[in-house]
């Protein structure tokens, strides 16, 4: 099974500085190590809601560290210092507007706040960025989805295939990954 790479970045002013300890990064790390079947090296980040940090991270993660996919949560909102997606724009070579797009219709179904968050994802060279909002729960609210309604890591893998990435494999009871049936590898034993 193909290794693959994970950023994950915590954008919190407060979990940074100590105000409260970091979710994040944990609820990051326990639903992906949940989700994949592959063999993952994550890079972790903790950083201020300073977008010229953010974006360093970003491009370090993904040109430096050879991340395949890089996750965000946090700084999304319309706040001042809420400034995670235009740092994400920063470092884009292109954007992926469906992603934002059904992470606010799942969310709607939990908070009629969803509409609030700015997140969006992009890509940078070969790798996927993604913006999650910083509430802990709406990681795997966004990600897994609910009933009826996949979550948006459905169509992650086949995104890094077209991108020329490693070929994830998930765990079909936490994420039913879709692929065209021309894209899809026996399953690996
Ligand atoms: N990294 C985190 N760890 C734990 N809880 C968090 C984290 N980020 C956000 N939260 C929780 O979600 C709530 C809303 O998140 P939001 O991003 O609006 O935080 P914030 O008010 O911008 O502050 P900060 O950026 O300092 O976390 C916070 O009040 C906090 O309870
Ligand atoms: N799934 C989910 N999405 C959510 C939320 C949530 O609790 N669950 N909170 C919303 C709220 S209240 C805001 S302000 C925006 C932005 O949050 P952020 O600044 O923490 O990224 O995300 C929205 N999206």
């Amino acid at each position: 099974m193909d290794a693959v790479r994970i950023g994950l970045v915590s954008c919190s002013d407060r979990a940074s500085s100590g105000v409260y300890a970091d979710q994040g990064l944990p609820s990051l790390r326990t639903w992906l190590t949940q989700a994949l079947r592959n063999p993952v090296t994550f890079e972790e980040r903790l950083i201020p809601d300073e977008r010229s940090a953010i974006a360093a991270t970003l491009r370090s993660l993904v040109d430096e560290v050879a991340c395949d996919l890089v996750l965000t949560t946090g700084g999304t909102g319309p706040a001042p210092r809420d400034v995670t997606p235009d740092a994400t724009l920063d470092v884009a070579d292109r954007e992926m507007p469906g992603f934002g797009e059904q992470m606010r219709q799942i969310s709607l179904r939990f908070v009629p706040t969803a509409i609030l968050s700015r997140q969006v994802a992009v890509i940078r060279g070969r790798a996927l960025i993604l913006n999650l909002p910083g509430q802990p729960k709406a990681i795997a609210e966004t990600l897994g989805g609910l009933e009826g309604t996949p979550g948006i890591f459905a169509a992650v893998p086949y995104c890094l295939d077209l991108l020329g990435g490693p070929y994830l494999e998930t765990d079909a009871t936490v994420c039913k990954a879709f692929r065209p049936k021309s894209a899809l590898r026996p399953p690996a034993g």
